[in-house]
């Protein structure tokens, strides 16, 4: 950056992590004035703020920086926001997490105490491309974009529960997050039907999970593709089958303890460019946050965006 007193725009959700940012916030602002940094802070109101606000700062072009603080859902909007601008030359993006998952920064390689992940931003020297999973569903008529991953079928039915659930805030709070996140994964193992996929040429008649990844973590730190990075363009599709009950739950303890990619039964896809139809209503998710439950017919590929941080 040829600014050696780069001026920040920070996006700060006070609500990620069930509260955590609002304890952290505080930390890093000090941190800021005690090391002179110009920031102008902006605070999110409601879901879907951070976009607008990021979309604002794009096109007012008032500062070198954009810092994100909150969780996978505010940098995904963040990111939306920044992308739908659509800048000549794209403001830079670092990031503080400070949410319950944190996929991003795990697989980004960004600390998770807020002092280093500033420390790996004000010591950056170039500016660090980042793969974003670019979707259009065609049913629906929408286009978006996502950092980690967009799920089909089990695991966004496990976001529909903990997200429509007061039990996540106050796991969160005891910091039993993940224990939360396992009892809404056994509910929606008990809800979860087989659903018809289609992927290209190939037709699953009893899909059951199919996530679509542009990093390796999902769900709070699951590695389930373990060769996707966001440094690396692509995007990797994997789908698992229901052949019998017993197979399934083999599978799904295998996810648990992100060692998936050693089952046999899971069919993977890895493309810059991958199309997929769902033949009835599914939930859906975005990198956590739910989409819609609805039939779709996705176009998927990736486009880049610039971040300024130093990756572990
Ligand atoms: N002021 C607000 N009030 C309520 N919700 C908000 C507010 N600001 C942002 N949000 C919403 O909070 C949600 C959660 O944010 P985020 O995903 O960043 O945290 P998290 O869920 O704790 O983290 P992670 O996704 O890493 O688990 C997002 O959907 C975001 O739109």
């Amino acid at each position: 950056m040829k600014n050696k007193n780069p001026k920040f725009s920070i996006i700060v959700n006070l609500k990620a992590g069930s509260g955590h940012a609002k304890k952290i916030w505080p930390i890093v602002e000090r941190e800021l004035k005690r090391r002179n940094l110009a920031y102008e802070c902006f605070y999110t109101k409601a879901i879907g703020h951070a976009q607008t606000l990021a979309k604002e700062i794009a096109h007012k072009r008032e500062c070198d920086i954009i810092l994100v603080l909150g969780g996978d859902g505010t940098l995904h909007e963040v990111i939306n926001g920044l992308l739908f601008a659509k800048q000549k030359t794209p403001i830079p993006v670092s990031y503080i997490p400070t949410g319950s998952g944190n996929d991003f920064a795990k697989s980004y390689g960004i600390s998770n105490t807020p002092i280093k992940a500033l420390d790996q931003i004000i010591n950056c020297q170039n500016i660090q491309n980042v793969c974003i999973g670019h979707y259009i569903e065609k049913i629906g008529g929408r286009e978006g974009f996502f950092i980690n991953n967009l799920g089909i079928g089990f695991d966004a039915r496990i976001v529909h529960k903990t997200n429509s659930s007061l039990t996540k805030k106050g796991l969160n709070k005891l910091n039993l997050g993940q224990f939360s996140y396992a009892m809404k994964g056994f509910s929606a193992f008990l809800t979860q039907n087989t659903f018809e996929l289609i992927i290209g040429e190939r037709h699953f008649k009893k899909a059951y999970i199919s996530i679509v990844n542009n990093v390796p973590y999902i769900g709070g730190g699951m590695n389930v593709s373990p060769e996707m990075s966001p440094f690396k363009k692509g995007i990797e599709l994997f789908v698992v089958e229901k052949k019998s009950i017993l197979n399934l739950l083999k599978i799904l303890n295998l996810f648990i303890q992100g060692k998936v990619d050693k089952s046999p039964y899971v069919h993977r896809f890895k493309n810059n460019k991958l199309a997929i139809k769902t033949k009835n209503s599914q939930f859906i998710h975005l990198d956590g946050e739910e989409f819609a439950k609805t039939e779709v017919n996705l176009i998927l590929d990736t486009q880049t965006y610039p971040f300024w941080q130093i990756h572990n």
